[in-house]
């Protein structure tokens, strides 16, 4: 095993899926079952928070082979939320070994760059890093990455979605109208470059008193099932705003590890289950393409 090297080649070993339906630049990872993207057309809705408690609630409560990769180039946060440490090493095959913590092999700029230092690269060296991120990584076999999307709806979400075969996009918003606007966003930029939409996921749904016990609805009350039925999309669960989620994240341990019998860790693990069994049905659809390896 050797030590990160600052330049390392692209790797070439992937094959590539070919057919009706499917861009012909739409790549699969080898070993790599599926590619899930959790999204959100609005920033600071929570996406990674739901990436996170999700990918560990896949690997623990489902006993799942998880991959989780930080596409946030620019405001990476996993290496915080999962307390990732030190560098990834190197293989004899030129590469990156995921760091696993939580039982979630991670993958994130946040561990290549240092802490502090601005990431001020244009659309090309974005994706040049992505592609690295994804096939430039020794993930092994895995039943779902997990691929926490950039805020928006620009070229670096259309591009990731486009090469990377996602079997599917989990949207997360909170209940405020500005957030399901861009949540909608997000959604149609799925379906226009043909991913399937997973569900829609409330995060921040209502912050329960801890002297009264009565719920706030400090972001609006159900707009995300609301806009999830408009759109003709499964709703798969609600988040409330909970502090002890958000110091889980701060903490580098997702309260599905510290707190897993707390009623939001349950709430994590059953979208984690409904994540599969929509995976399986969306499976069992999925016309069988013959796989063309380059
Ligand atoms: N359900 C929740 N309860 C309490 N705090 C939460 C909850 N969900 C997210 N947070 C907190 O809200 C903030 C934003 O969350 P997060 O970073 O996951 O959002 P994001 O959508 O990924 O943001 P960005 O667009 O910047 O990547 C964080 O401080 C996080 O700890």
């Amino acid at each position: 095993m050797k030590k990160l090297s600052r330049s390392f080649t692209l790797c070439r070993d992937y094959s590539v899926q070919s057919g009706k339906g499917m861009n012909t630049q739409s790549l699969k990872i080898k070993g790599v079952k599926d590619i899930i993207a959790v999204a959100s057309g609005k920033g600071g809705v929570g996406k990674s928070t739901t990436a996170v408690n999700l990918a560990v609630s896949l690997a623990n409560k489902c006993r799942l082979s998880v991959g989780l990769l930080d596409a946030d180039v620019y405001g990476p946060s996993i290496p915080t939320m999962m307390k990732l440490q030190g560098k990834p090493e190197v293989s004899e095959a030129n590469k990156m070994i995921p760091i696993e913590n939580h039982g979630v092999k991670c993958m994130s700029m946040g561990s290549l760059v240092e802490k502090e230092a601005p990431i001020v690269w244009r659309g090309p060296m974005v994706m040049k890093a992505l592609e690295q991120l994804t096939r430039g990584v020794d993930w092994g076999n895995l039943d779902v990455l997990v691929v926490d999307m950039p805020p928006g709806t620009g070229d670096a979400q259309i591009s990731i979605s486009q090469r990377l075969q996602l079997s599917g996009a989990l949207i997360v918003s909170t209940p405020q109208d500005v957030a399901l606007m861009d949540a909608r966003r997000g959604v149609n930029m799925f379906s226009k470059v043909a991913v399937p939409i997973l569900g829609i996921i409330e995060n921040m749904s209502y912050f329960k008193c801890p002297h009264c016990n009565e719920p706030s609805f400090i972001f609006g009350k159900g707009g995300a099932r609301k806009t999830a039925e408009d759109m003709g999309l499964r709703f798969v669960g609600e988040i409330p705003l909970v502090e002890e989620v958000r110091s889980g994240s701060d903490d580098g341990v997702p309260i599905v590890v510290s707190n897993p019998d707390s009623a939001v860790a349950k709430s994590y693990g059953d979208v984690a289950q409904s994540i599969m069994s929509i995976l399986e049905d969306l499976a069992k659809q999925r016309d069988v393409q013959p796989e063309i390896i380059m």
